[in-house]
């Protein structure tokens, strides 16, 4: 049987570093919240896979209509993170009994995924005994800081990428390795690191680098000049194919 695909979207966070008057999955592009433009992205991509919605347990703000898939459930998201996802991951355990199901983390931050991308993502991790990751080749040159505002030095850039989202690992792999992790007292930032810890390599998986994740002010700007972009090129090719 084939084992169950499942997103986990982290959407709990608050948005401290946005500093808006409401968690920035509800700030609105083009008339739709963040959070409603990327369950739409996954939706597209991946229209029968069971969501698990992480949300702040106080959360005023969400609304069921923003959710298009026909299997989600909401969890109460935790302090961090990767508490959201641990909490995620107990609720699917609960009801999955197969530690080979597929769980593809998602951060409600990025709604501009690319469907490309995501198809991608999901051939590789499905066909892979680690998992993988969306990650884009950095393109700048990179300094470190020396706590000061200066440069204390360049550091090498070849190899290096940025990590993106969704993430995905098999529920019993990632769930070990987050509750290891947390249980240690081990800071990570996403959850390849996490498995990394086990001893494991996951797979760097080319990803677009407009794949924005909101977090500063000019993100949201920048993220909406990106929806628009893609909603035009997704209608220049349609009528490409009409022609
Ligand atoms: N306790 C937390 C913290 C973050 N997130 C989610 O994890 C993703 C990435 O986190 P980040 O971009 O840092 O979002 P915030 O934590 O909201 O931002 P900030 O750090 O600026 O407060 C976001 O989709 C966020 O909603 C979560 O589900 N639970
Ligand atoms: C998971 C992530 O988006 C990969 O780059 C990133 O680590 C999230 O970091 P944040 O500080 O929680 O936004």
């Amino acid at each position: 049987m084939t084992p169950t695909l499942w997103l986990v979207v982290p959407a709990a966070g608050c948005g401290r570093r946005m500093g808006a008057d409401r968690p920035k999955q509800y700030l609105t592009l083009g008339g739709r919240t963040v959070l409603s433009h990327t369950l739409s992205r996954l939706h597209a991509a991946f229209p029968e896979a069971r969501l698990c919605l992480c949300l702040d347990a106080d959360d005023s703000h969400f609304n069921p209509a923003w959710v298009p898939f026909r299997d989600w459930r909401r969890v109460d998201g935790g302090v961090e993170r990767v508490d959201s996802v641990i909490n995620a991951l107990e609720a699917i355990v609960a009801e999955e009994g197969d530690e080979q199901a597929l769980v593809l983390v998602h951060d409600v931050a990025r709604p501009c995924v690319d469907a490309g991308d995501l198809a991608r993502l999901f051939a590789v991790v499905d066909d892979d005994p680690v998992g993988g990751l969306l990650a884009a080749p950095v393109a700048d040159t990179m300094k470190r800081d020396d706590g000061a505002g200066r440069v204390a030095r360049t550091e090498d850039r070849a190899g290096m990428w940025h990590a993106l989202t969704p993430q995905g690992f098999r529920l019993g792999v990632l769930r070990r390795a987050l509750t290891r992790v947390r249980a240690e007292g081990v800071t990570v930032t996403d959850e390849a690191s996490a498995v990394e810890a086990l001893g494991l390599a996951p797979r760097l998986v080319p990803g677009r680098r407009d794949n924005l994740k909101i977090t500063h002010p000019e993100d949201l700007a920048l993220a909406g000049r990106i929806l628009a972009a893609q909603a035009s090129d997704e209608r220049s090719i349609g009528h490409e194919e009409c022609r």
